[in-house]
């Protein structure tokens, strides 16, 4: 599903690479915490990912196709089978929930018959039933990150990137995003979370993949977040 092969990132006019010589491969289904110190690498390694910056070297392939060598108009295509979620939600305001939630359906073009018909089941399953008129300001934070997370899976991406979803969300509402996640994985789509929060990685025991400086230190199954 997503393979790195020797892959390195230098941003321009850095000397010090923001990651060095990555080898690993995600498989379809997996959930992945990615972890490190501030600067590591996290964020970098999930935008190279999304063809938002390419490699400096090495090979990169997500959904079978190598990201070096995938044209320009065709990287909205690979990106739509990628739902993203970040730590400040990034909804529309002005939009209540169900708009929200439509518009990436509508911006695909999908049929309004299809789209009356999916958004409430999504709204369902992110726990948000009967809350679909509200405004996001009318929402608690982690309403609103539900909300985030019913937009990025409304298209049934093959993988969710989630960036700190749980970086503005008190503990408890954290347990209940994680829990969110875990059932969005279990329908088949492979997520890719980067964290600081150690207790949900304690938590749920899934691969943990570390960064220190921009290299892979760790990478291990059903892992912890610090090597004790
Ligand atoms: N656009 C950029 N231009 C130049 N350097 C960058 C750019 N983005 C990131 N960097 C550098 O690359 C390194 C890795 O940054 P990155 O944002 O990937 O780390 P991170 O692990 O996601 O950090 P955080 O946990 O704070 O989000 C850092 O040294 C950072 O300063």
């Amino acid at each position: 599903m997503i393979t790195f092969e020797d892959v390195s990132k230098i941003y321009p006019g850095q000397s010090k690479p923001a990651l060095r010589h990555i080898n690993l491969q995600v498989d379809k289904g997996e959930f992945v915490f990615l972890v490190g110190t501030s600067g590591s690498g996290k964020s970098t390694f999930l935008r190279l990912i999304l063809r938002e910056y390419r490699a400096s070297s090495g090979r990169i392939f997500v959904l079978g196709k190598e990201l070096g060598r995938l044209h320009q108009w065709k990287v909205p295509a690979l990106r739509r089978q990628i739902g993203t979620v970040f730590q400040d939600f990034r909804l529309l305001p002005g939009k209540t929930v169900h708009e929200n939630v439509a518009f990436g359906l509508q911006v695909l073009g999908r049929p309004s018959a299809e789209i009356k018909r999916t958004v409430p089941e999504i709204i369902d399953l992110v726990g948000l039933s009967g809350k679909e008129d509200r405004q996001p300001e009318e929402l608690s934070g982690g309403e609103q990150q539900r909300v985030a997370i019913a937009r990025a899976i409304a298209n049934r991406p093959k993988i969710l990137i989630a960036d700190e979803p749980t970086g503005n969300l008190d503990p408890q509402t954290s347990v209940g995003i994680m829990k969110l996640l875990d059932r969005i994985n279990k329908r088949d789509t492979t997520v890719i979370m980067a964290t600081h929060d150690q207790t949900i990685v304690d938590q749920m025991r899934k691969r943990v993949i570390e960064l220190d400086q921009g290299n892979l230190v760790r990478d291990q199954v059903r892992g912890v977040y610090g090597t004790a």
